[in-house]
């Protein structure tokens, strides 16, 4: 199956979890806001001064003007009396009367040390107007947006110190294979570091999900029965690596068939294969190829667009561009997601290939920074186009050689 339409399939199956909390507006930092927030007051609630000088009245300009208050921003100024100035501080509140202020170096003094201002003024000049941010009554966020750094200043200007959010997508990792040991102990012969638990959790953590258990569990078909019944009772989406190809070994599909059922099985896609898309209970369940850069992608391709739907995210499609290749490569019948190395040069991006794309070498993830698409039954050359998206968007510190594929 295509993996477009797999992916349709996928989030057709895919509920949002509706479950709310109300939470502090520093700890609903990644949370998906679940109502969408009006402002209750005017950012600025007042007019104040851009800048530190004299505030006044547009019509009293000409003649030198004494100072009649002094007005520092937290103070609030009493109205201005006709024919003088309001000496003022920037973020400072305009004293009703006054219609512009002066920058303080574009003013002179008399010898009583009345204030002379120029005669290229203009009514509202350096006066930042209430409202002017975002208006009392305003729709300011709508549901369904990822709260990160700038939606947390945002609130804050408007006085919301707790907001309505849905609670955090809960995930259940499940690692499948005998030769899997953690990073921290001594490799025997025939064992690997489990490798895609970190990454996967890393992954998640960086989505906003709460990863509510891990189990790692052998290549056998009682202990994976176990460890996804166990997954199943806390979370919203397990994902499993490994297992899910078609050796005697690979327990996780008859396991899910065990105990729920899978609506997919085995994509058009290179790496990633034998990808497993269903259902146990009411968690989804999404059985990614063990191969490190198959989790990666499964990651990058059905993780993302699922877990946000789940946590209510109104819109998880990522922004695609479009690059010229500098290699050369050919797809058959499987989708293929090449890493490659984005640069932006000459107003274009160039795309170049990681040589070493087998679905085992990781370090392919990290020297290369975006995904490029390779649609099935495609040959592409140094020249043609093809769509990417940067997983990371950090400059590199060296721009890689062009490898034909
Ligand atoms: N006869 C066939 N064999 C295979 C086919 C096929 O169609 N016919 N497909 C191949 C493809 S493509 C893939 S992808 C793999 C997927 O296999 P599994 O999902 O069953 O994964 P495993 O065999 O368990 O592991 C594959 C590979 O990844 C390593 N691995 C597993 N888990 C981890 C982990 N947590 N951290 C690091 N590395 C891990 C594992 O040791 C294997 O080397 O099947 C092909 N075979
Ligand atoms: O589908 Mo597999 O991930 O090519 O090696």
């Amino acid at each position: 199956m295509p993996v477009e339409q797999a992916l349709s399939r996928m989030l057709a199956m895919t509920p949002v979890v509706h479950a709310t909390e109300s939470l502090p507006l520093l700890e609903a930092m990644g949370h998906v806001l679940a109502r969408d927030i009006y402002a209750s007051v005017n950012v600025p609630p007042a007019d104040n001064s851009a800048m530190d000088g004299y505030a006044l009245r547009l019509a009293d300009a000409g003649a030198p003007l004494p100072v009649s208050q002094r007005v520092a921003a937290g103070q609030a100024p009493g109205p201005l009396k006709p024919g003088t100035c309001a000496r003022i501080f920037t973020g400072a509140e305009i004293p009703a009367g006054a219609d512009l202020v002066v920058m303080q170096e574009a003013v002179r003094f008399t010898a009583f040390e009345d204030v002379v201002v120029p005669d290229d003024l203009v009514s509202g000049q350096n006066i930042r107007p209430a409202g002017q941010d975002i208006r009392q009554g305003d729709c300011v966020l709508q549901a369904g947006i990822r709260l990160d750094y700038r939606h947390l200043g945002l609130l804050a200007s408007i006085g919301v110190a707790q907001v309505e959010v849905f609670r955090r997508v809960r995930v259940a990792i499940l690692s499948t294979g005998d030769e899997l040991v953690m990073p921290g102990q001594t490799l025997q012969p025939g064992q690997i570091y489990n490798s895609n638990r970190y990454l996967l959790q890393g992954f998640l953590q960086q989505m906003g999900a709460e990863v509510v258990s891990f189990a790692q569990v052998p290549d056998c078909y009682e202990m994976t029965l176990t460890a996804l019944r166990q997954a199943a009772e806390q979370a919203d989406l397990i994902i499993s690596t490994g297992g899910v190809s078609v050796g005697e070994e690979d327990h996780v599909k008859p396991a899910v068939e065990a105990l729920g059922h899978l609506s997919l099985w085995k994509l058009a896609m290179k790496p990633g294969k034998p990808v497993a898309f269903g259902q146990i209970g009411s968690s989804l369940f999404l059985g990614l190829p063990g191969n490190p850069v198959s989790t990666f992608v499964g990651a990058q391709v059905f993780v993302t667009p699922v877990l946000a739907k789940l946590s209510g995210q109104s819109s998880g499609d990522r922004l695609c561009l479009s690059g010229t290749v500098d290699f050369s490569a050919t797809a058959r019948i499987r989708q293929e997601y090449l890493r490659v190395q984005a640069e932006w040069v000459e107003n274009h991006w160039r795309l170049s290939a990681f040589p070493n794309q087998n679905s085992g070498v990781l370090t392919s993830a990290i020297r290369c920074n975006a995904l490029a698409v390779l649609p099935p039954d495609t040959h592409v050359a140094p020249g043609d186009r093809l769509t990417f998206w940067l997983y990371d968007d950090r400059p590199s510190p060296s721009p890689s050689p062009s490898h034909d594929l």
